[in-house]
């Protein structure tokens, strides 16, 4: 009786919302939600084309390939073979291959549709030195996913980062304890490096131009510095990093590496680099780096020191294409999941080199969705 009365409670309350006018906005409603809701099968997909090798075996075929062709080439049981058109449709949905017709021979029947990659596969690619492949591994592994599933909880309770509700430590301690996960992220800050480099050292020569020293604090591996050290012979280029990072890394004539904590001291030079780094901390952090690169313009002793930012800058959502301004938006999040950091816009950034004691900065937005900054002291 009771399950009865409150069934047509409910009734009466879908009776009140859903009549013949409201009926379109409200099914609109529902597909929207699904397709929130399963977003994250794009990126799922895309994951396991790399893991399957797609992109590779689609290049190396060297012309369209078949459905059955690729199901032929790839290393799955033969079982799942129907399953693979599936999974190709909806990674030519999301612009990762494109169909163009075939030569499939006289057996084969003549002419067909085959698949070939796109711009964005071509990035995916094992060979690229600008691959995406590593980036797009380390943010998918599990470790960096779970924190996803602690949001609400991290909300309430009192851990620094969803990262360390989940996975009991901070992100930057993770890396000593786990080097696999070490390595995928070391991999893919390098692949994004030799792609970010390429660009600056192509359109932005004039920055490094009379430099004499430069520090590339947070350097990672150091492929930055090393394009750099290589493309202007006349730098000294240091790359500064935590300890486990840089310790078994050798320099070259006009390159070294030195680990050192950000926070306590950089080394003295005339140019200090700060590529994707700010972004990784909060205001009050981001503030302490700052200051610390400033003494070591100052210990240097040269005119004309400055800081190289590459990082964000958030446009304003009505001056930016949804998917840019999406992404964006992505990033910053994934700053607040994994670490303490934030994305910021341009009035965020002035303030950061304001109370950092800086007196100026310019902006050049020639890195895609990200820029290059330059903060003078
Ligand atoms: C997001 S990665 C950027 C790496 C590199 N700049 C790039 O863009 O390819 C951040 C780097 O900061 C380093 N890092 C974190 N905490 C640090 C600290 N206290 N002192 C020096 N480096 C630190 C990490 O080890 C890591 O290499």
């Amino acid at each position: 009786m009771e399950k009865l009365k409150s069934f047509r409670h409910l009734n009466n309350n879908i009776d009140l919302i859903l009549n013949e006018e409201n009926s379109t906005e409200i099914l609109g409603a529902q597909a929207h939600i699904w397709n929130q809701i399963f977003n994250f099968i794009n990126s799922m997909s895309l994951k396991c084309a790399i893991q399957l090798g797609i992109p590779d075996i689609i290049n190396n075929h060297g012309k369209p390939m078949t459905i059955s062709q690729l199901t032929l080439a790839l290393p799955i049981n033969r079982k799942k073979s129907p399953c693979v058109y599936r999974l190709m449709r909806i990674l030519i949905h999301s612009g990762f291959f494109a169909l163009q017709k075939a030569e499939v021979g006289e057996e084969g029947g003549g002419e067909e549709e085959g698949y070939v990659i796109t711009d964005a596969s071509k990035l995916l690619l094992k060979d690229n030195p600008m691959s995406v492949t590593p980036f797009l591994l380390a943010m998918l592994d599990p470790v960096m996913t779970k924190p996803w599933d602690f949001l609400s909880n991290w909300f309430q309770n009192g851990d620094p980062t969803p990262f360390d509700t989940a996975n009991g430590m901070a992100f930057w301690d993770y890396g000593s304890h786990e080097p696999k996960l070490a390595r995928f992220f070391n991999d893919a800050m390098a692949s994004d490096a030799r792609l970010v480099t390429s660009v600056v050292i192509e359109k932005c020569k004039g920055v490094f131009e009379g430099v004499e020293s430069l520090v590339d604090v947070g350097g990672g591996t150091g492929t930055v510095a090393s394009s750099i050290a290589a493309a202007f012979p006349h730098i000294q280029c240091t790359v500064f990093d935590l300890p486990h990072v840089v310790a078994d890394l050798q320099g070259g004539n006009n390159l070294n590496f030195v680990g050192g904590d950000m926070f306590v001291d950089v080394p003295a030079t005339e140019v200090v680099l700060l590529k994707w780094i700010l972004h990784d901390w909060n205001d009050e952090e981001s503030v302490k780096i700052l200051k610390k690169c400033k003494e070591a313009i100052s210990k240097s002793n040269k005119k004309g020191g400055k800081v190289i930012i590459i990082d964000m800058k958030v446009e304003n959502e009505k001056d930016e294409d949804d998917e840019s301004y999406e992404t964006q938006l992505f990033f910053d999040m994934l700053m607040m999941a994994l670490v303490t950091g934030r994305e910021r816009n341009e009035k965020e950034w002035a303030k950061l080199f304001k109370d950092a004691g800086f007196s100026n900065y310019k902006i050049t937005p020639i890195l895609g969705l990200r820029s290059l900054i330059e903060v003078y002291p």
